[in-house]
């Protein structure tokens, strides 16, 4: 039987390593931002974010987390500079989320959980031919992650929010278009960034990860609907989709880089 990874007790980040020996690697993510041992570094470039609403294609149900897919045949929706070299392009992105606003985020700085955290996944396409061909590449993925902070309601979040009775079930999609990604962003684009690797199975080291300093509003309302998605499908017994988060892993031989001093 194909392997299910999950986030439970029997199947959870605890057990990933059964099925995925890299998850014992050492470049692993998430990990925990110490901002004090961070590596201030004035070569790296300001982080270049252009992306175009037309790409937005649709919003899926996975089972772990819901994804927002775009349009990834063209350069329309690309990541440039920062730590990175060349062109990443924009394939989707997803969140990670706790059962209460105490925790729910994979990155944490010195200790520090948030209810959620958001991840924008791109691709190196300045090197490589497709997304499949970059995913195992130590230099093939660039994701963006942003933290979120209860306060207000978020009027960006909210399209997508307003998503969700059409995926509420694994396995559910709808058309999403229209959206640009950008408006999930916030004023500072500062970040901190290290080598590490996707926080879910396969758990491949070919992430170029950047977390951004700055969070994004969210209100206690709008978290509650994302806790009303659900990790089983149509005639299961119904699970909400919560807690679907890595803890932090172990930094090993890495260092921190922060964009700003
Ligand atoms: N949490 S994650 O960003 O590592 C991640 C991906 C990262 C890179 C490429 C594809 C990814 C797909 C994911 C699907 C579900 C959850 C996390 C995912
Ligand atoms: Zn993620």
């Amino acid at each position: 039987m194909a392997h299910s990874w999950g986030y439970d007790v029997e199947n959870g980040p605890d057990k990933w390593g059964d099925h995925f020996p890299i998850a014992n690697g050492p470049r692993q993510s998430p990990i925990d931002v110490v901002p004090s041992k961070a590596q201030y570094d004035a070569s790296l470039k300001p982080l270049r974010i252009q992306y175009d609403p037309a790409t937005a294609k649709g919003i899926l149900n996975n089972g772990h987390s819901f994804q927002v897919d775009f349009v990834d045949s063209d350069d329309r929706s690309v990541l440039k500079g920062g730590p990175v070299s060349g062109t990443y392009r924009l394939r989707q992105f997803h969140f990670h989320w706790g059962s209460s606003d105490e925790h729910g985020s994979e990155h944490t700085v010195q200790g520090v959980k948030y209810p959620a955290e958001l991840h924008l996944v791109h691709w190196n396409s300045g090197k490589y031919p497709s997304f499949g061909e970059s995913v195992a590449k130590p230099d093939g993925l660039a994701v963006v992650g942003v933290f979120l902070k209860i306060g207000n309601a978020n009027p960006y979040l909210q399209k997508i929010i307003d998503a969700f009775d059409a995926i509420k079930e694994k396995g559910k999609q709808t058309s999403f278009s229209d959206f640009n990604p950008a408006t999930l962003l916030p004023g500072s684009l500062d970040f901190w960034t290290y080598d590490g690797s996707l926080t879910t199975p396969p758990l491949l080291e070919s992430v170029t990860w950047i977390v951004l300093k700055e969070t994004i509003s969210v209100s206690a309302e709008q978290m509650a609907r994302f806790r009303s998605l659900l990790f089983t499908g149509d005639g299961e017994a119904p699970c909400h989709m919560v807690d679907n988060y890595r803890p932090p892993q172990p930094l090993k031989q890495r260092r921190v880089r922060a964009s700003f001093k």
